[in-house]
Formats: C-alpha cells, sequence, structure tokens
C-alpha cells in the first residue's frame, strides 16, 4: 500500500510487548529506529525500562530520547529484545547485519527470553539468500578468510565505506557472500563458516526468533513459534 511506513506499523505493534520493569535490548537499524523512537516516548510517558544496545548508533539514539541504557553484563538476561532483519523466512530464519550490527545483535539474541524481529514486507522470503550473507572477520585474518570463501564459491566481497573498508563496533571487517546457489542446510553452513578461525559471527540467526512481525500495508501481522 503506498504512503504506508510499513517500518513504523510493525514497530509499534512490537513495542505493546514491552512493559514496565523490563530489560529490553534494542535492535539496530532503519526498521529498529521506529520502534526506538517509540520506546522512547513510552518512557516520556513513564515506562520505566533498562535497555541494552546493539550497536553504537542505537545507544546514542537510545540515551538522546530519554531511555537508560545499561550494559549486557549489568542486565545479565534480557526480558524482550526488538530488532528489525535483510530476510526473514517462514521458519523464523533470518539474515542480519545489513548494518553490520550483526555480532552484537546475535549476543544479545542469545541472551533474551523472547525475540521479537520487526520486518516490512519486502524483507520475507521463501528461501535465505538474496541478501547478500554478511559474515564478520578479524582483521588479521580477513584476507585469507576471502581467500577460502572464493574457494567454497561464495563470490565473497570485502564491505567497504566509501572507498575505505567498513568497520565495525568491534573494529571488524565484513565480508558479505552469496548463498543462494548453496544447497546445503543453513544450519551446516553456519557451522562450516564459524569453523574457520577468524571469523567471528555470521549474519544467519537460526534458532533465536520467537516473534516475527511483519507489516503488510497498515496491517501488522504476527506470527509466534
Ligand atoms: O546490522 C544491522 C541489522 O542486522 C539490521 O537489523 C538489519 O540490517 C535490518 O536493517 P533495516 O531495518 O535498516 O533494514
Amino acid at each position: 500500500m503506498s504512503g504506508v511506513n510499513e517500518k513504523k506499523v510493525a514497530a509499534l505493534e512490537a513495542v505493546k510487548y514491552v512493559k514496565s520493569g523490563m530489560k529490553v535490548g534494542l535492535g539496530t537499524g532503519s526498521t529498529a529506529f521506529y520502534m526506538i523512537q517509540a520506546i522512547g516516548e513510552m518512557v516520556k510517558n513513564g515506562l520505566n525500562i533498562k535497555a541494552v544496545a546493539t550497536s553504537v548508533e542505537t545507544e546514542k539514539l537510545a540515551k538522546s530520547l530519554g531511555i537508560e541504557i545499561i550494559t549486557l553484563a549489568e542486565a545479565k538476561r534480557l526480558d524482550i529484545t526488538i530488532d528489525g532483519a535483510d530476510e526473514v523466512n517462514e521458519e523464523f530464519q533470518l539474515i542480519k547485519g545489513g548494518g553490520g550490527a550483526l555480532l552484537r545483535e546475535k549476543i544479545v539474541a542469545h541472551n533474551t527470553d523472547l525475540n521479537i524481529i520487526i520486518a516490512d514486507s519486502s524483507k520475507r522470503v521463501s528461501r535465505l539468500g538474496k541478501f547478500k550473507l554478511p559474515i564478520e572477520t578479524i582483521p588479521f585474518a580477513t584476507q585469507l578468510i576471502i581467500s577460502e570463501l572464493e574457494a567454497m564459491n561464495l563470490e565473497p566481497i570485502q564491505r567497504l565505506k566509501g572507498d575505505q573498508v567498513y568497520r565495525t563496533d568491534e573494529n571488524n571487517d565484513i565480508i558479505d557472500v552469496n548463498i543462494w546457489n548453496c544447497d546445503e542446510p543453513l544450519s551446516d553452513l553456519e557451522q562450516c563458516l564459524k569453523a574457520i578461525p577468524g571469523i567471528v559471527e555470521t549474519g544467519l540467526f537460526l534458532t533465536t526468533t520467537n516473534v516475527v512481525i511483519v507489516a503488510e500495508g497498515e496491517k501488522a501481522v504476527s506470527r509466534k513459534r
């Protein structure tokens, strides 16, 4: 539906899950932006939460809106995390990391009781992989990992920012790979990638998601695992 901001529609549905007293994980990206703004409004109206940010960008935005940020170590465990995704399939599996925040996002998701993914309708796919899979690597190993990924026919491309190498919040590199032609199960691919020394994390989120909220025009459609 033209003119409808589906990212905002999904975000506004997701923040209904956030209640006073909760410890909340805040995702990163243009969809998460609307969720953080909405939580900022709720905080102004008396909502009492503590939040953990999945990126420097999210932390800055949340603080500017008066949301209290604590470290993951202080939180220990989060009640709920709301985050975006680059692709989501029918099995609640995701590709994330288009914005480079996959490492902190995966750590936060792993330490959360209820993970909610919010997305506009363009993110819903029957098969993951049209979006290139981001892989975070230690700079010391990046060039050798690229050669290894080339040998696996994954068409690796090191992410750049302008004419500079892109660096994550953890000061690592990102390599984007093409998994569209991979025949093996995604869990095998994930295991295989994580077994390469120097690969810190991949943007495949296969098991952590509990709820997916996809906006279809003005309607937010929720699916629970
Ligand atoms: O690294 C970035 C995150 O994984 C984002 O949640 C993901 O890229 C989706 O971002 P957006 O909502 O901007 O499409």
